[in-house]
């Protein structure tokens, strides 16, 4: 697995604002939109392409063109829906897939509740957004899943990260060949007693939607 955390001024300035308990919920929505469109250009460094020739009004110019399958991007929702519309920016044709899932607040175990994905992922790239790896179960269980039914290449973006995810996800991950990567804006210190990331920014979820229980 790789980790690569964004090293940019844009990228620890707007974290700075998003992590600001006085950030209000519309402001934090359009701050997550923002950083999630730079660092998606990190995370598809290695996106497929295929060459393609234009005429320009001058000459004929070789380039490329996203390969086909399209990649396919999966926000976990609830929080990672927030990270959508700023994934699509960079990458608008590609296709997207759901998954629900949400982390017991007691057992910090995460189960699926829903899920809207093609059955058959082979060959696929996917971009799996999620703001928070905390524990890292909601992404090694979300990885795995799009790996059982097929997906060859998996970058996860994650607004912040904990080292202690990113070691259960190695966990998690161990008996697979498939390439992950995970792109974040930040490595944060810790997790505190109750599963949260130190300093974090609180519970992404309901800094975007509100608190729901
Ligand atoms: O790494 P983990 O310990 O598994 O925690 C990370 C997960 O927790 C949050 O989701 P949550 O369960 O709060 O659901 P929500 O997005 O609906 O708020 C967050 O959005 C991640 O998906
Ligand atoms: O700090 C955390 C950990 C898990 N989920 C969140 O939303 N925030
Ligand atoms: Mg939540």
């Amino acid at each position: 697995m790789r980790i690569f955390v964004a090293d940019h001024p844009l990228v620890a300035h707007k974290l700075t604002a998003l992590r600001d308990e006085r950030t209000d919920s519309p402001t934090f929505r359009q701050l997550a939109d923002e950083l999630v469109t730079l660092l998606a250009y990190e995370a598809t460094r290695d996106v497929r392409t295929e060459p393609f020739t234009v005429r320009t009004p001058v000459a004929e110019a070789t380039g490329v063109k996203l390969a086909t399958p399209k990649p396919l991007v999966v926000p976990i929702l609830r929080a990672g829906l927030g990270m959508l519309e700023g994934m699509m920016r960079l990458l608008p044709t590609a296709e997207v897939g759901f998954l629900g899932m949400v982390r017991d607040e007691n057992t910090l175990t995460a189960s699926t509740y829903a899920q809207r994905l093609p059955d058959d992922l082979s060959g696929r790239q996917c971009y799996v957004l999620d703001p928070m790896l905390a524990t890292g179960g909601t992404l090694g269980a979300a990885a795995n899943f799009l790996i059982e039914r097929g997906a060859d290449h998996i970058t996860a973006i994650c607004l912040l990260a904990a080292p202690e995810g990113v070691a259960r996800l190695e966990q998690d991950l161990a008996d697979t060949s498939v390439p992950v990567t995970v792109v974040t804006a930040a490595m944060d210190e810790r997790l505190n007693e109750k599963g949260y990331i130190v300093p974090g920014l609180g519970d992404a979820g309901d800094r975007l939607y509100g608190v729901v229980d």
